[in-house]
């Protein structure tokens, strides 16, 4: 607002008004912003720098590469944004080299700058984080009103950031003023910033009792199923990030030297919870996975070619249950001697985690394994050799009795049926004390306990797609590591001890993930009808990437072993046996 008095020159008053309103809508205004000063640029290049057009294509080049290739640096985030953003350095940069070749009014020049310029600023005028980005920028400017309108007087903005579900403040407090008395002005605020009711949260921030988190859920973030933005970690000692809180904060949990349970009723989201885990996982080069999965690997198969080591039959599992204890005990060993205390990760000597989806049928199929399994939860924390165990009811007889349950350091509840399955999951007493698992209302939402997670808040798992799955276990496989030496040799004289056991059964108990895919691999070419099979129902058959099913596709044409009947579509020849 400007207040006019008598001895105020009209014209200056238009000029600050108009000024501050161009300042306010800067944002909007950035296209005629941009293409005013594209053109102004052109005419002093081609009046002073004419030869410098072949520089400025170079420069231009060089430019649109950076953004496209490397443009997350400067908060590009998304593929389309930073394609937007090189096109736009496209556009304006070889507009100015021919500006400053011919002449910037010559045509069609003029055009090509207007209706570009308008049709590159249709997206700019669209752009979902744009525009919240400027509403926060205009709700901050406003703070100090707010704040005296609320009693918070004299509290000021540090720093904002918008994100997917809506923004979040560092607010400084006023000397006296406390964090629970803006708490207590929760609803205040929410008038005060115009947000729906229930919108805002408050946290503190330990360092500093005079500092607080101001944080706004636009949307609700469990609405909707949530795409996996991709790995979080790139090393088991950094933590990974499961899915989001109703807050739209990350849960972030650490699974080094932890053993973790994940429980659930049939449908609730636990595989869609040891998706997001092997997502992470695999793309750490210092932790090696081996899976367990007792459903013929209709879960973890997706993810064989990421797998050391796959189990998919009760002997099978029960042998590398035996290996991993081998593996633990040879590391424990080493320790002592070097005189350390724990296995300190790298991708020369990997942590060890063994994968067990639907724990219960592990102990039902191959009872045998269960002990292997105690031992690794009662000693693989420090060698970082360590379980993980999906189950729908971890009650005592499908944990096999054992003290697997209690060595669980993290805890992951979807929903439950019943409340006691709360205290099963959880712990003992979890139920009363608020953590209500059996009122979870859709698949992928859960209740984490751990160590950084103490208070029941409720969170939803990213969903990964099959065509995610498939695309990030192709791009991660190529990285994953090999054993130590250390826990290789160990591996091996574990073998070796079961010598007396048929060769055949032995090999088939080391059964790699590669060829157990191989052996999908055979099975659907053999089984194909007529028309034959699809790369991509091969991939889904072997839970292979692309790139690895051309490949044996061409070895076995080549070997005479497939056919391809039609463009893209192959069978196996009659003599292949599987
Ligand atoms: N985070 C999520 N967001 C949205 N939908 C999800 C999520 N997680 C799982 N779902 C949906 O719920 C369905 C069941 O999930 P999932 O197979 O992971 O359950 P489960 O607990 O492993 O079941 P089962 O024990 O039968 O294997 C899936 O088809 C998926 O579409």
């Amino acid at each position: 607002m400007v207040l006019l008095t008598d001895d105020m020159d009209f014209g200056s008053v238009l000029l600050v008004v108009i000024g501050r309103w161009f300042w306010r809508y800067r944002s909007e205004f950035a296209p005629f912003t941009t293409a005013l000063f594209t053109l102004v640029t052109g005419m002093i290049l081609h009046a002073a720098y004419p030869t410098w057009w072949p520089t400025v294509l170079i420069l231009t080049g060089v430019i649109a590469w950076a953004l496209a290739f490397f443009g997350r640096w400067v908060n590009l985030t998304r593929p389309i944004e930073r394609g937007y953003a090189a096109a736009t350095v496209l556009l304006i940069g070889g507009w100015l080299a021919a500006a400053a070749a011919l002449d910037p009014f010559t045509p069609p020049l003029p055009a090509v700058l207007g209706i570009g310029g308008f049709l590159f600023a249709i997206p700019w005028w669209a752009h979902r984080r744009r525009r919240a980005r400027v509403r926060v920028e205009r709700t901050l400017n406003a703070w100090p009103e707010i704040a005296e309108a609320i009693g918070l007087a004299g509290s000021r903005i540090q720093s904002a950031v918008v994100d997917l579900w809506g923004w979040r403040a560092r607010i400084a407090l006023a000397r006296g003023q406390t964090v629970e008395e803006a708490i207590g002005k929760l609803p205040a605020i929410e008038s005060g910033l115009g947000t729906r009711r229930g919108a805002a949260r408050i946290q503190p921030i330990p360092e500093r009792a005079n500092r607080l988190e101001l944080r706004i859920i636009e949307t609700d973030p469990h609405a909707d199923a949530i795409g996996w933005p991709g790995p979080s970690a790139t090393s088991i000692t950094q933590p990974i990030e499961l899915g989001v809180f109703e807050d739209g904060s990350p849960v972030l949990v650490s699974l080094l030297r932890r053993h973790a349970l994940v429980g659930g009723v049939a449908g609730s989201g636990k595989s869609g919870g040891v998706n997001v885990v092997m997502g992470n996982l695999s793309a750490c080069p210092d932790v090696i996975v081996w899976g367990i999965d007792l459903k013929r690997g209709m879960e973890l198969l997706p993810w064989a070619s990421c797998l050391d080591r796959i189990a998919t039959t009760p002997r099978e599992a029960e042998t590398l249950l035996r290996d991993a204890v081998a593996v633990l005990d040879a590391r424990a060993a080493t320790l002592a001697q070097r005189g350390e205390r724990t296995w300190e990760p790298s991708s020369e000597a990997p942590a060890l985690i063994v994968l067990i989806d639907e724990y219960a049928e592990l102990v039902d199929d191959a009872p045998g394994a269960v002990r292997y399994a105690d031992s690794i939860a009662r000693r693989g924390r420090a060698p970082a050799t360590t379980l993980i165990a999906a189950t729908q009811r971890p009650s005592q007889k499908a944990m096999g009795n054992s003290a697997v349950r209690s060595q669980m350091d993290v805890r992951i509840s979807f929903r439950v049926r019943e409340r006691r399955d709360v205290d099963l999951i959880l712990g003992q007493g979890m139920h009363k004390a608020g953590w209500h698992a059996d009122a979870l209302n859709a698949p992928g939402k859960f209740l984490i306990s751990a160590p950084e997670h103490d208070i029941p808040r409720r969170a939803r798992t990213y969903l990964l797609e099959d065509e995610t799955v498939r695309h990030a276990a192709g791009r991660h496989a190529p990285r994953r590591p090999a054993l130590d030496p250390v826990s290789e040799t160990a591996v091996e004289d574990s073998s070796d001890d079961m010598a007396e056991e048929p060769e055949t059964v032995r090999q088939h108990d080391r059964k790699t993930a590669q060829e157990i895919a191989e052996g999908a691999l055979h099975a659907a070419l053999h089984d194909a009808p007529d028309e034959g099979v699809s790369v991509p129902q091969l991939m889904e058959a072997t839970g292979m990437s692309r790139p690895w099913v051309y490949w044996r596709l061409n070895q076995l044409d080549t070997q005479g072993k497939v056919r391809q009947v039609s463009r893209g579509r192959w069978r196996g020849v009659e003599s292949d046996s599987p």
